[in-house]
This record gives structure tokens, sequence and C-alpha cells, in this order.
């Protein structure tokens, strides 16, 4: 059936039990798109409440149709199945912020404005929590690895795991579901065709497929490992701000939290208050720094065919702040143990570096431009860094930088900000955090 001109159809989805396959389907103009979900078996012996389930799917349903709507981005969004006030405030924020850098980068207006024709429904009375504990998404980076290290008896979970994600859930000794996400091979052919592109809500995605997998296999909570950081904006156009990393604001947590909380699912960043600083601090001193992979280019599709080895590439923004930030609190030869490489050292980098504190960020997912800056100044003044050519190069400009706002390391490493991490996990965090500074004092 072709869709209304000028309308984005949230149709119909199926889902079996029995294989753990689930399809969405949506259609946009005469074509129809389905992306398939494979839940690992691990997550289908609970007998979940239905209409938890229901509503769990359309939450993926809902959000996992940016990457389709993309394609013409028509402002209009029609949804089949009835949907609560909290799915229908997280599908708004997703189509307008989470696109908000893809309406950037395609000169199209921001924010970009989506309206939605759709019926409201009450939400079903919440069922009882799962028993099984948390379930931890993984993405092979730092971050996370936190997170496993946290909550030791929490059970791992990866969309469309990679071996680094496989290798940090085995170093951190946690068992690992798995979820497998195929894209409409449709997508890549009208995209190539001409179709509009550029970033989606990926976390977004990966939230409801976690918060799917928890209904479904009896977790909870869901905890993802969001950084204080992420809540700062890439650029701002017209005097709006657009962000890379929206889908992991405390913005669209909290909006996230309150759908999740519908299904029986609670749903928070355990990292909610950390700098990626702070983050890299712990991290650093942990055995399995040497397990994470943070390199996005490493994540692609092609990658996550299993088709390439991954390491860091140590060229593209994140590698670059990464490594600024894990070089503040390590020796030249352990972070070159932990990164295979040594890009402080290469002076053509230099530009990279500098980007990191530039008005109009990169879009990728690096920390705030101060953090960076103080970083810089930071190794500049530093025995081990302070000949690196790339370190001497731009120390002095970082430095100047840092002043502007008054950032410190120091100043990063506290604590702050507004969280939703309930007692016993910010307590957990808190040791884990104290352990850290002790082992790099
Ligand atoms: C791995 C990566 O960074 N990919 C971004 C890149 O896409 P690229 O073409 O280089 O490779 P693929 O990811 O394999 O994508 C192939 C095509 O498929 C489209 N697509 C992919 C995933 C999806 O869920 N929907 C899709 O439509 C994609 O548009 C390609 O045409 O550039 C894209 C355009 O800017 C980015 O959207 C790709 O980002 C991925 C969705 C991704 O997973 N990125 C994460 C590594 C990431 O950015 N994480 C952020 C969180 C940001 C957020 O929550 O929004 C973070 O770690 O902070
Ligand atoms: N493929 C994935 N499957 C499950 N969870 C994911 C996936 N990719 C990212 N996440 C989760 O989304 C959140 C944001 O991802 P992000 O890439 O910032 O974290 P990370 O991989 O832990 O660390 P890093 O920033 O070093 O890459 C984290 O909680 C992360 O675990």
């Amino acid at each position: 059936m072709r869709s209304e001109a000028g309308t984005f159809v949230v149709a119909d989805r199926t889902f079996d039990p029995a294989t753990g396959e689930a399809a969405f389907t949506y259609r946009l103009g005469d074509d129809a798109f389905t992306e398939r979900l494979t839940l690992d078996p691990a997550l289908l012996a609970g007998g979940p409440a239905p209409a938890a389930l229901d509503a769990a799917l359309d939450l993926v349903h809902l959000v996992m149709g940016t990457s389709y709507y993309k394609l013409a981005a028509p402002g209009r969004v029609t949804v089949e199945r009835p949907v609560t006030a909290a799915q229908a405030a997280v599908a708004a924020a997703a189509y307008t912020h989470g696109l908000g850098e893809f309406a950037a980068v395609n000169r199209l207006p921001v924010p970009h404005r989506v309206e939605f024709d759709l019926e409201l429904r009450e939400p079903g009375p919440p069922p009882a929590p799962g028993e099984r504990g948390a379930l931890l998404p993984v993405g092979g980076g730092k971050d996370s690895a936190l997170a496993l290290v946290v909550i030791p008896d929490g059970t791992a979970l990866a969309v469309n795991p990679t071996g680094a994600q496989r290798e940090v859930a085995r170093a951190a000794g946690a068992p690992l579901v798995e979820v497998r996400r195929r894209l409409d091979p449709l997508l890549a052919e009208r995209t190539a065709q001409g179709g509009l592109n550029g970033h989606v809500p990926v976390t977004a995605i990966n939230s409801a497929i976690s918060t799917l997998a928890a209904v479904l296999g009896g977790y909870d909570p869901v905890v993802f490992a969001n950084e204080r950081s992420a809540d700062e904006e890439t650029l701002t156009v017209g005097g709006v701000s657009v962000n890379h990393q929206y889908s992991k604001s405390f913005a669209f947590e909290q909006l996230f939290a309150a759908a999740a909380a519908e299904v029986g699912v609670g749903y928070f960043s355990l990292t909610r208050q950390l700098s990626e600083l702070a983050t890299v601090a712990a991290v650093a001193a942990l055995p399995l720094r040497t397990s994470i992979l943070s390199c996005n280019r490493s994540y692609t599709q092609r990658h996550t065919g299993g088709q390439a080895e991954q390491r860091w590439c140590l060229h593209c923004d994140k590698c670059l702040f990464t490594f600024l930030c894990f070089a503040v609190f390590l020796r030249p030869a352990e972070a070159v143990e932990v990164f295979g490489g040594n890009p402080l050292d290469d002076a053509s980098l230099a530009d990279g570096f500098r980007k990191l504190w530039a008005t109009e960020k990169p879009f990728d997912c690096v920390g705030e431009r101060a953090e960076s800056a103080a970083a810089m100044a930071h190794l500049a003044a530093s025995r081990s860094w302070g000949d690196a050519p790339v370190v001497r190069a731009l120390g002095a400009e970082a430095a100047d930088a840092a002043e502007v706002t008054g950032a410190t390391v120091a100043r990063f490493l506290a604590p702050r900000g507004a969280h939703a991490v309930p007692p016993r996990y910010l307590e957990a965090l808190q040791r884990v955090l104290a352990g850290a500074r002790s082992a790099v004092a």
C-alpha cells in the first residue's frame, strides 16, 4: 500500500516468541521497508506480560523508523497503532532533536519540526519488574566497560555484537546477550539513488531494543553509560542547539525513562554525572583498559558484519579525543599498549586535535570543548608528554582556551549535575571511582 504523499508511516510489526524474530515495517511513498531483529534465545525463556511486550515492541517500532524517515524527511509521521503519551514524547524527541544533526547537515530548517498523526491510549497497569538483575548495553568502549565493573552481577547486551563488545564483556566476566539488527537493504539502495542521509539517534534505538530485551528476558533496570559531556551541543544553528549525541542527553533519558517505566523497566545512565575525563580516570586504572575499543570507524555495518579486524584507527575524532583523555592518566608506553600507537607523536594530527575545542566540534562522540582544552594544557605541563610534537604545537593555545572558562583537569574529575541513578548503583559507582583515584595517585 502506498503512503499518503508527504507522510512517513509507522505501519505493521510482527514478533515470533519461538524464534525471537521481530519485523518492523514502514512506508514512505511507494516504498515499504522492513527492519528485522533477531533476539538472543537466552531472552526467550521468560513469559513477559503481553501488554508490556506489545508496548516495548511499539517503542522499538517508533524510534527505529528514523533511519527510513530520513530518506525524504517529510515532516509528517503517521503511526498506525495507538501509543501512550510517554511513547509519543519519545518519538517526537527522536524525530526532532535526534535528527537535528541530520537536518543541519542537509541544510533543512533547524529544529527539524515533525507533526505526528497518532491515536493516544492509556498505559496498561505496570507489570512486576523483572527479577534477573541489571541489563547493561555495551558499545565496546570505555563508558560501558566502567558500568560492567561497577555492576559485576549485571548481564551485558550487545546490538550487532562485534569482537570488541564480546571481548569487553569477557574481560569484565559478564554474561552477554546478543541482538542482531538488520536494516532493510532497500535503505542503502534508496540512499545511493539520492535519498537524504545523515545521523540517526542510535542511542534511542539501542535503548528501545534494550528495553524490549529486558521485558522479554525479565531484566531490570536497563543501565546505560551516557556521560554528562554528551549534553553539550555540537554546534548552534540560528541560535538552536544541534547535538550529535542528543539521544545520550539527560533530557532524552528522562523522556525515555517514563516510557520504559510503563513496561516495568527502570532506565538510567550510571555515568550521567561524569565527564569523559572522570570516566577515563577510572577506566585507565582498570585491567580491562586494554580490552576496550571506542573508535567508531570500527563499528560500521562492514565491521559489525565481522568482515574486518577491529582496532583503534588513531586518526578519527573519537580516537584523538579518547587518546588525549587517557594520556592524562597514563605514561606514553602504557598508552601505546592500550591504543597500539601514539597520535600525539604525529604532528600532522595537530589540526585534528585542535578541532576538539573549536566552536564547531566534530560530529562525533567527543567530550566538552573545555575538557579537551584542559587535557591538552595538562599534558603540556607534564614531564611525560610535554615534548610530544602535537603537545608542543598546541599546549599554549589549549591553555588559553581552557583559561577562558577556568577549565582544569581537576575540575572535570568531580561528579556534578542532575542524574537519575538509584542510590545503590550510585554508591557502587562511587566505590569504583574512589578505588581508581587511589590507584592513580
Ligand atoms: C559507525 C558509525 O559511526 N556510523 C555513522 C556513519 O555511517 P557510515 O555510513 O560510516 O557506516 P554505517 O554505520 O555502517 O551506516 C551505513 C549506512 O546505514 C545508515 N544507518 C546506519 C545505522 C542506522 O541505525 N541507521 C541508518 O540509517 C547510515 O546512515 C549509512 O547510510 O555516518 C552516519 C551518518 O552520519 C551515522 O549515522 C552513522 O552512525 C551510526 C548510526 C552509529 O551507530 N553511530 C554511533 C557509533 C554513534 O554515533 N554513537 C554516538 C551516539 C550518538 C547518538 O546517540 O545519537 C556516541 O557513541 O556518542
Ligand atoms: N551496539 C551497541 N549495543 C548495545 N549498547 C550500545 C551499543 N553501542 C553503544 N551502546 C551503548 O550506548 C551508550 C553510548 O555509547 P558510547 O559509544 O558512548 O559508549 P561506549 O561504547 O561504552 O564508550 P565510548 O564512548 O568509549 O565508545 C553506552 O551505554 C553504550 O554501551
